[in-house]
């Protein structure tokens, strides 16, 4: 269990972070969704107690995660994959590593497969790729068998294969009744392996809540005219609301479709599409949700 409340974090007048609260259950994995300069890195430091909160709290397990003894053992953690002594084979990282957690050096193999490093390991961390260096970094944090993940951007810098394999571990954790937080801005990713999200930009929480819910929320219907500027007329005069115009003249609206092909119908414009918008998932509701409100307009606040 990871629990945030009003956490908030100011690097001189800029709020990074402004009270931010959301809970991650056991068995659960949580999507931390957001822009570029949201706020995502900021607050999974402040749970892990690596930056101080201006203000708020958060715990891992009931407390705060500096007074957990022997953290690796129950919460693991990957904030930043390329902080690895570039000397050191993979295998020989993990097994300090194992060294200084208690666990034994079997469970050393164990993680390497799992994250596919198993042929890489006798290689030098230095030499690693970026997706390697990544996937050095889940096997560390998955090396204590802790309950709880605090996994920042994991699948950055992830091939296909080794997004599948951080997919099946995760999953795999959340069902062995692991709490899973993990950060990305790569969506299909997070869509596929995210039962919860929380949403931020600019610092705040936008949205959060089970994925079916949310999606289910934002229902509407994505509509298409050879006349875009008509269209939007006919959804305006209509009251029915636009919540986003696409690069290619699309605009979703909040409304089923077949209001919205009435409005059309009324006002003589002639649709080249229109559908439901549940049928784009989470980036439809990304996008309208943290669009308008980016981390550069946020800093202007
Ligand atoms: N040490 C710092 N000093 C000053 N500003 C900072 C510091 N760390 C972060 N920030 C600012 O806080 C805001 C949030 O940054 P943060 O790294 O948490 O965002 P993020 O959501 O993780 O972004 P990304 O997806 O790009 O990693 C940004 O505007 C960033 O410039």
């Amino acid at each position: 269990m990871i629990r945030v409340e009003h956490l908030s974090k100011r690097y001189g007048d800029h709020r990074a972070v402004d009270d931010v609260s959301f809970t991650c259950e056991p068995g659960t994995v949580t999507g931390f969704l957001g822009p570029n300069g949201a706020g995502k890195s900021t607050t999974m430091r402040m749970i892990c107690g690596l930056t101080q909160p201006s203000a708020g709290t958060s715990s891992v397990l009931g407390v705060p995660y500096g007074t957990i003894p022997n953290p690796g053992r129950h919460v693991g953690v990957l904030l930043d994959a390329s902080a690895r002594h570039p000397g050191r084979t993979g295998r020989e990282t993990l097994t300090l590593a194992a060294m200084l957690l208690g666990v034994p050096r079997t469970r050393v193999d164990q993680v390497l497969e799992e994250v596919g490093l198993a042929a890489a390991a006798r290689r030098r961390v230095g030499g690693y790729s970026f997706g390697m260096r990544q996937r050095l970094g889940i096997a560390q944090a998955v090396l204590g068998d802790p309950g709880v993940l605090i996994l920042d951007e994991p699948s950055s810098g992830l091939d296909p294969e080794g997004i599948h394999q951080m997919r099946v571990l995760l999953r795999d954790f959340a069902r062995r009744g692991g709490t899973v937080l993990l950060s990305s801005h790569l969506l299909f990713e997070v869509e596929a392996i995210a039962d919860r999200y929380v949403m931020i930009a600019g610092g705040r929480i936008v949205a959060q809540g089970p994925k079916d819910e949310l999606l289910r929320g934002r229902s509407g219907a994505v509509v298409r005219a050879g006349d875009p500027a008509a269209l939007r007329e006919a959804l305006d005069r209509t009251g029915l609301e636009v919540r986003d115009t696409h690069a290619d003249g699309s605009i979703v609206v909040g409304a089923d479709p077949e209001q919205v092909g009435l409005a059309a119908a009324r006002h003589g414009v002639a649709l080249v599409e229109l559908r439901g918008a549940e049928d784009l998932g989470l980036e439809e509701l990304f996008l309208s949700l943290t669009g308008s409100q980016t981390a550069e307009e946020a800093k202007a606040r």
